[in-house]
């Protein structure tokens, strides 16, 4: 017996742990089934970042009719600019029965939280603090100003891991995929296996 709606997976982490880079590998396996909800920034595209595959780029101006249409699921303001998830996509696909990807940051995970609390948070975490820093640093997006900014904010994120189902350690990219795609696999089995069971009781009544 199968789920009808798809499962939303929430992975976050800090700044410079490997999101996006471990999200990358993931989707680019033949054996992945899952649908990346692209986010909505103010922020400025990074060099080789494209409208509508890495972010759909906005004003804070249009960001905030956004906010008032009511067309976020979430969103929040991470060092200095507006990053959110738009709710049509999460909602169309995950009624078509298919798995959602979000990748955000702490404050917008537990506001999915509180609106789908039947959700797979998952926080991606790095081997230690210094290697954080080494890749924040070594992947030159950032001035020197506002990588500070986000290894401040990184520290306040690893304070949230907690509040999540599972950490994977990001030591290397193809393992933490793997990890991930372990985790992914169980929670669809126990939520068939729950499924089952009350089905059962439903047919004993
Ligand atoms: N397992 C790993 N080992 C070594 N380097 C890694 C690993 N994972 C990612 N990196 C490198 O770390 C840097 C940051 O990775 P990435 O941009 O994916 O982080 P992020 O968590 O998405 O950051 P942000 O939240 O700031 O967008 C990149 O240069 C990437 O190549
Ligand atoms: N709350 C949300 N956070 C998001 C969303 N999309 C991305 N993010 C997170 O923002 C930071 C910074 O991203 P960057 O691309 O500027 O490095 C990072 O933690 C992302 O995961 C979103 O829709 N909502």
């Amino acid at each position: 017996m199968k789920n009808e709606r798809g499962l939303l997976i929430v992975m976050s982490g800090p700044s410079g742990v490997g999101k996006g880079t471990v999200r990358k590998a993931l989707f680019s396996r033949p054996d992945i089934n899952l649908h990346y909800s692209v986010s909505v920034t103010t922020r400025k595209p990074r060099e080789g970042e494209v409208e509508g595959v890495d972010y759909f780029f906005r004003t804070r101006e249009q960001f905030e009719q956004m906010i008032r249409e009511n067309k976020l699921l979430e969103w929040a303001e991470y060092v200095g600019n507006y990053y959110g998830t738009p709710i049509d996509y999460v909602e169309k696909t995950l009624a078509e029965g298919k798995d959602v990807f979000l990748e955000i940051e702490v404050q917008g995970a537990m506001k999915v939280r509180r609106a789908f609390p039947e959700a797979l948070f998952i926080f991606l975490a790095p081997p230690s603090l210094k290697e954080l820093e080494k890749r924040i640093v070594g992947r030159g997006t950032e001035s020197k100003e506002l990588i500070e900014n986000r290894l401040r904010a990184a520290r306040e994120e690893l304070e949230m891991m907690d509040e999540y189902d599972y950490v994977v350690e990001n030591d290397e990219v193809e393992l933490a995929c793997d990890r991930i795609k372990a985790i992914v696999i169980a929670e669809h089995c126990r939520r068939e296996r729950v499924a089952k069971r009350y089905k059962r009781m439903l047919e004993v009544e």
